[in-house]
């Protein structure tokens, strides 16, 4: 589909690039030449992805273990990859999530997803930004990972929802400040890719199962990560040069079929207080 050297000599940063979509991004672009940074809390899941896609695809692959949430981690995670060599990339993928009545949420419970999603993409961004500026490094490409949620609103996931709507004003707006210094910056707002970390806190056996999930996309069919992987890659590569400031919904057409949250949420509108305590984690 691509040119096999599409991102040869990029140098990509993929927050929590050791699983799920971010592991399948990192997997594409370094078929495509680039060298890649994954980072995330678990260092044995960074160590074990690290070799596994150094066997499978050859290419140049790095971890550092960094909590996004913390932003000296931040700095020091930069400090360490620009030792090496400046990043052309930054994609922001690192996300928490929780399915829950938002009045039931506790203030840790709130902190605990804003803090990945809102505050660790703002520190990473403005640590990659800020050192790309003072060094009057251009062509460099800011991509955020985003929700449907983001663009409608959806019950159950308001602290997830608030947070990507967040990335995604700080995508527009950089877009515009940042534009002139050379860097762009863009974002993916992807439907349901299953995926171990998402289907385990968002998809209880309650909801229906995929059965009942691709009823509501009007392609009757979850993504395939091939497919939002292709797309990551040519929206960081210089084909995407002029795209600036705007998101890519990649959904098969599930947000026009049934608005926020889709339909199988609207259903949990009527649930009981039992069938939500049932999903809470148990104390140990
Ligand atoms: C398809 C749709 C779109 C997909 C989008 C995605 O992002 S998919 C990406 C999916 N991938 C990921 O999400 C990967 C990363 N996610 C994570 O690491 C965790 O899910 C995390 C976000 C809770 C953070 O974990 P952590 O270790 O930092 O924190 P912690 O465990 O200490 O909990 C903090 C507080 O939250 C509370 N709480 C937790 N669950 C529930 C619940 N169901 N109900 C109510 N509350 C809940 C917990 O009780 C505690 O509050 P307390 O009791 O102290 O007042
Ligand atoms: N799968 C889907 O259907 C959809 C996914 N998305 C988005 O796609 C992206 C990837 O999600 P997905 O692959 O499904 O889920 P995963 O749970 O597999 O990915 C989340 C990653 O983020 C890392 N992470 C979480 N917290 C932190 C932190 N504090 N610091 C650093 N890294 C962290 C996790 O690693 P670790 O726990 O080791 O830190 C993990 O590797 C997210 O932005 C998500 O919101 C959007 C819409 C739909």
């Amino acid at each position: 589909m691509f040119q096999p050297d599409l991102l040869k000599g990029k140098r990509i940063l993929v927050t929590g690039g050791g699983t799920g979509l971010g592991r399948s991004m990192t997997h594409r672009f370094l078929e495509l030449g680039a060298n890649v940074v994954i980072c995330g809390r678990r260092e044995d899941v960074l160590k074990q992805t690290v070799d596994e896609l150094a066997k499978e695809t050859g290419g140049e692959i790095e971890a550092v273990g960094c909590d996004v949430r913390i932003p000296d981690a931040v700095e020091a995670m930069m400090d360490t990859i620009w030792a090496k060599r400046p990043l052309d990339i930054l994609v922001n993928n690192a996300a928490g999530q929780i399915l829950a009545q938002t009045h039931k949420l506790s203030t840790r419970a709130i902190d605990a997803v804003l803090g990945i999603v809102l505050h660790g993409s703002a520190y990473c961004t403005v640590a990659a930004g800020r050192r790309w500026i003072d060094a009057g490094l251009r062509d460099r490409v800011v991509m955020s990972i985003l929700t449907v949620s983001s663009l409608t609103g959806a019950p159950f996931t308001v602290p997830s929802s608030m947070a990507k709507a967040g990335v995604l004003a700080m995508t527009k707006s950089l877009a515009v400040e940042w534009g002139p210094k050379g860097i762009r910056t863009c974002a993916i707002v992807p439907g349901p890719f299953p995926t171990e970390g998402a289907w385990s806190r968002l998809m209880p056996k309650e909801r229906g199962g995929n059965e009942e999930l691709v009823k509501t996309i009007p392609l009757r069919r979850v993504g395939e990560h091939e497919e939002l992987a292709n797309l990551a890659a040519f929206l960081v590569s210089d084909g995407a040069a002029y795209i600036n400031g705007d998101a890519v919904v990649i959904d098969g057409g599930k947000m026009l079929q049934s608005g926020g949250g889709g339909a199988s949420t609207q259903a949990m509108l009527d649930w009981t207080d039992e069938q939500w305590e049932a999903l809470r984690p148990k104390r140990k």
